[in-house]
């Protein structure tokens, strides 16, 4: 038991060390006229607008976090809050957008015209703060193609986030087919000052992947899109209009690096997933574990994943005791489109592992920074050596849920879930396995 109460000490730890309000706090400065974001200047009174757009699922947090830290001059800001509010209420000049997540909703089209008609009437002598954190990609859309319905838009994006590729890949087809991503929001706000500070929930290196990098220069290009199509088989899941814009290759290319939309652009990083496993690393050694870190299985299959962290884990209990190994990222499941069950990749992922440690001591966490794990109310799960026997008590073994993807109500019945509520941050997934 001591063990499973660790281990959950551990992930909300982490959730706390990496809570947004602080981290602003250390990277944001205003004294009343110059704002200070990162190693960047900002001379506010030159501007004639100063305008706030918030993407994402910390796009409420973020921006009450904003407001606070640059309270001398937080009136003259006005802009769009797109994504999950924040628990306090903003101030009426922000107009708020509940987005829908992992599909977009009709929250995430209003979004997108109102983010593009605001940066449209942007000029030379305004600024623009975009925050940006993941999530976005689902909560502000708006296709190219103008004729696509929402319905059409809601099933491109559920036919990609479960085709089973890697985050990095499904948004390099859905750059292409948006109004709003890879750059394309930059190009609408040109020629405004604009300065990005993004809380990332993608790989690091990989920030144009963030919420489909929505004022980034975008390194993927149209050949990208059409080789994932083929190797993902995307034409069989994607709904006919968009699956024959890809077939007949009518796409059209994103702004690039060097492109005069990028000329008077900053970015900087709040907080990434570094932070929430570094934080994790901290309280298990406070707490005894000898700590390894193995990342390596990033965007791997469940299978894969659980596989290589549960044999690096007996490895290290090999040599000693009370081993503790983090991983942070994602993994993936490909879920069949005709699957309804309840659960998230966190869920599945220990559930999985719950089969290879049966009878033993070793305890497994698996959870989302952001409080919420696929269509679960969970944020993740904790297992350990008797999860496959209690599953076979209640009469729901842990295989049967597994093959009907419904994790998250088997581990809700066994009260193995991990429920923190939306967290109102994004660091991607934390693993936690320890061997006492
Ligand atoms: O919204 C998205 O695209 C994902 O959360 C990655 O940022």
């Amino acid at each position: 038991m001591k063990a499973r109460e660790e281990a959950l000490g551990i992930f909300l730890s982490a959730l706390r060390a990496s809570r947004i309000g602080p981290a602003m706090g250390r990277c944001f400065h205003c004294d009343g006229t110059v704002l200070e974001i990162g190693d960047n200047r900002y001379q506010t009174t030159e501007y004639e607008r100063l305008v706030l757009i918030a993407i994402g699922k910390a796009a409420g947090s973020m921006s009450t976090a904003f407001l606070d830290q640059t309270s001398t001059i937080a009136e003259r800001f006005e802009g769009i809050i797109a994504g999950h509010p924040s628990e306090e209420p903003l101030p009426a000049r922000f107009r708020k957008y509940r987005g829908g997540h992992p599909t977009p909703n009709e929250a995430s089209i209003a979004a997108a015209e109102d983010t593009l008609r605001t940066l449209e009437s942007l000029t030379e002598r305004d600024l623009v703060v975009f925050l940006i954190s993941g999530g976005g990609s689902a909560m502000v859309e708006q296709f190219l193609l103008t004729s696509a319905s929402l319905d059409v838009v809601i099933e491109t994006h559920k036919a990609l986030v479960e085709c089973g590729a890697p985050i990095t890949q499904i948004n390099v087809v859905r750059k292409h087919l948006s109004a709003v991503k890879g750059g394309r929001l930059a190009a609408a706000a040109a020629p405004a000052e604009q300065v990005t500070v993004f809380v990332s929930d993608v790989p690091a290196g990989e920030l144009d992947a963030l919420s489909s990098g929505p004022t980034m220069p975008d390194r993927s290009t149209m050949d990208d899109v059409y080789q994932i199509a083929n190797r993902y088989e995307l034409a069989k899941r994607l709904p006919a209009p968009v699956a024959g814009l890809l077939e007949s290759h009518a796409l059209t290319e994103t702004p690039k690096l060097g492109d005069i939309t990028f000329e008077r652009s900053q970015w900087v990083v709040l907080l990434d997933s570094a932070c929430l496993e570094h934080a994790a690393a901290v309280q298990a050694r406070e707490l005894g574990w000898h700590v390894e870190v193995d990342n390596t299985c990033d965007d791997w299959s469940t299978e894969r994943a659980a596989e290589h962290l549960l044999h690096r884990l007996r490895e290290m209990r090999s040599a000693r005791e009370r081993v503790c190994l983090l991983s942070a990222g994602e993994v993936t499941v490909c879920v069949p489109s005709s699957v309804k069950g309840n659960g998230g990749r966190n869920q599945h992922f220990a559930l999985l592992c719950s089969e290879k440690i049966a009878d033993s001591d070793i305890v497994v966490l698996s959870g989302g920074s952001d409080g919420i794990d696929g269509n679960s109310e969970a944020a993740g799960a904790i297992v350990d050596g008797t999860t496959v026997s209690r599953a076979d008590v209640v009469g729901f073994p842990v295989n049967r849920a597994l093959q009907e993807f419904n994790s998250g109500a088997l581990l809700a019945l066994l009260g193995d879930n991990i429920t923190t509520g939306p967290t109102g941050n994004n660091l991607r997934d934390l693993r936690i396995l320890l061997a006492p």
